[in-house]
């Protein structure tokens, strides 16, 4: 195909502003989607991110438009995922496209996540160019979200593209724009082969399907090919594009977006970010920005009824295929049984996770609260990696503990940089530069301990800025640092499930409204309930839940049996998330508490 007549291009926009709206518009107005599939939302396939209103996975669509100047045009539409857990995976689906589009709600304005998939895609050297939707709407403010654009991200909006998915209209416009203002893939036809993986999945009949961008070269079914991050080579079994619905095509060229199956067994095997080239003629280096994703948060996932073990371990095995930067392993605990220890990119990365185990899967879970990788040495000069407080040694075996570090860079507009240092600060952060990069928009850069990111950072961070603030973050080094594990005890005894490994500094101050918060998700019981926090054999905190008053109970076991079954079914009911620990009944949200305590000011 020639490339002249390709365009790769990506659409990022703030949650709600319409981007699926708009997205299934393109694929209408093109001729792309039959009528009868106009009533759903064709790219968001997960019913769990329809509700969650996010997009989880990249996906590619082929659109043919056949533009004003009379050419027919190839538009691969890459979704993007919008959050900073998935920010690798975003920014490898920006890098196979030339241009993106910002969708901005006309009647809101610019927001949050917006700004980091922008910089994300600026940062690719890509075209950006805006587009304002809803203007249907009567509180629409075309000119103050333009400004605001221009202002905060500092793109140009003389020639915006005014639109409203819900209406239709603007639609031809946005066709044209993408046509006009993105330009061709500039690949070499005749070099070795070079397609980037910008997403892959499980298919249990086909294996591991590679979603592709072809920068130089081309691709044919038969092909011996080889991943160059493994070196492992596959033979290229199905080529195919998505238009919308899977169709294979014999020949993937230069510039061209689709999918590959080639025998690979798992995805581990086919990395988001690594690089396809021939086993016979290979490209002498594989494309930039190749990473491998490593969990960064874990915890412990436990099935609320101890049968469903074997279930649950099925259940997480089936996931895994598909979702390489998830992991687990046994686990046991005191408290709760027999369970996994998980690892996860980040806190709504772990909470999807869960969702789909439960939904999907059918087993009820209970979630302890979620945990870095610390490195302890022993006084015995031995190194290990503790990525639960119940692995933590007593303090008499720790020579030092060290946590990770990460480096975050935090874009904010400028009057929220007040707030946004005092939050950093508070989070035990070191301040490395502040850039003012606009007139109005400044870049934070922050080292920051990951313990305290996972906690509750980036609700902070938006409820602080109103949601104007973007945070991306990576990786930087570990820290020697004052560690205690933190222990709550329920009637007398330590609930392991429960221990934290927090900071000396905030031990006292977590440790008081850990308890005070647990009490608040702790149903009353037929006997009173101690909460205790403790460092060591130290009792921090006390707080109790009162037993329940007897006259209620007894009020409730009247003669009516239709009466007493559905105060059963209700009980049952409320069950569903409550693990017994000991002779304490605790409901998930007392395991994840931790999440919710409020901090120092
Ligand atoms: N009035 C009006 N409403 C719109 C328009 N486009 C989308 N909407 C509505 O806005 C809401 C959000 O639209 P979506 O297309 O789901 O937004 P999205 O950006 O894809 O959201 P996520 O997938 O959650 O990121 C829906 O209720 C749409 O019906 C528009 O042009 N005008």
């Amino acid at each position: 195909m020639d490339q002249q007549f390709i365009r790769n291009f990506s659409i990022i926009a703030h949650i709600d502003h319409g981007k699926s709206t708009l997205a299934d518009r393109l694929l209408e107005v093109t001729g792309t989607l039959s009528e009868r599939e106009k009533t759903d939302q064709f790219l968001d396939k997960m019913d769990l991110e329809r509700e969650r209103g996010i997009t989880i996975k990249a996906q590619a669509v082929r659109l043919n438009y056949q533009a004003r100047d009379g050419q027919t045009y190839v538009l691969n539409l890459i979704d993007t995922p919008g959050h900073v857990d998935f920010s690798y995976e975003v920014s490898r689906s920006l890098a196979a496209c030339e241009g993106a589009t910002l969708v901005v709600d006309a009647s809101q304005g610019v927001e949050a996540q917006t700004l980091a998939n922008v910089y994300l895609a600026i940062d690719e050297n890509l075209e950006v160019f805006p587009v304002l939707n809803k203007i249907d709407l009567p509180s629409a403010e075309p000119d103050r979200v333009c400004e605001e654009i221009e202002e905060i991200i500092g793109l140009d909006t003389s020639d915006i593209v005014l639109a409203s998915a819900k209406e239709g209209t603007g639609i031809e416009d946005f066709l044209e724009a993408i046509v006009k203002r993105i330009p061709p893939p500039q690949g070499d036809p005749e070099a070795p082969l070079k397609a980037l993986i910008f997403d892959s999945w499980y298919d249990s009949y086909q294996g591991a399907v590679a979603l592709v961008r072809v920068f130089d070269g081309r691709i044919r079914k038969g092909d011996r090919i080889r991943l160059m991050s493994t070196g492992r080579s596959h033979e290229v079994l199905k080529l195919g594009v998505f238009a919308p619905h899977a169709m294979t095509v014999d020949e993937l060229g230069a510039g061209e977006v689709g999918f590959v199956i080639a025998g690979i067994k798992n995805v581990q095997d086919a990395r988001v970010g690594d690089t396809i080239t021939h086993e016979a003629r290979q490209a002498d280096a594989p494309l930039p920005g190749f990473k491998q994703v490593k969990p960064m948060v874990f915890s412990g996932l436990y099935p609320i009824d101890n049968g469903d073990y074997d279930l649950l371990r099925d259940a997480m095995e089936k996931l895994r295929l598909n979702d390489s930067s998830f992991s687990f392993e046994p686990e046991n605990s005191m408290a709760l049984g027999f369970g996994f220890r998980c690892g996860f990119l980040g806190l709504l990365h772990m909470e999807i996770v869960q969702e789909r185990l439960e939904r999907e899967f059918g087993v009820d879970l209970i979630t302890t609260a979620p945990t870095v990788v610390y490195r302890v040495t022993t006084t015995k000069g031995e190194l290990i990696e503790v990525e639960s407080a119940n692995k933590l040694p007593d303090v008499q075996y720790i020579e030092k503990i060290e946590e990770p570090f990460i480096l975050a860079s935090i874009h904010v507009p400028n009057e929220f940089v007040g707030a946004v240092l005092a939050l950093c600060e508070e989070k035990r952060g070191v301040q490395r530069e502040i850039r003012y990069l606009t007139a109005n928009r400044v870049m934070i850069i922050y080292e920051l301990p990951l313990n305290e990111i996972v906690l509750d950072f980036f609700d902070r961070l938006k409820s602080i800025t109103r949601g104007y603030a973007s945070l991306d973050y990576e990786p930087l080094d570990y820290r020697e640092s004052s560690l205690v594990r933190l222990n709550i005890l329920v009637n007398g005894d330590v609930v392991d499930a429960l221990s934290l490994i927090v900071h000396r500094d905030k031990a006292q101050f977590r440790g008081r409204e850990l308890v005070a918060r647990m009490k608040e998700f702790i149903p009353r019981q037929q006997f009173e309930v101690a909460l205790q926090a403790a460092i060591g054999n130290k009792v921090i905190a006390r707080e109790t839940v009162k037993a329940l008053r007897k006259d209620v109970t007894a009020k409730c076991y009247g003669g009516d049996i239709t009466r007493k079954r559905k105060l059963l079914e209700k009980q049952k009911e409320g069950k569903k998330r409550m693990k017994q620990v000991g002779s304490v009944e605790l409901p998930q949200e007392a395991f994840l508490a931790i999440l919710k305590v409020k901090e120092q000011k």
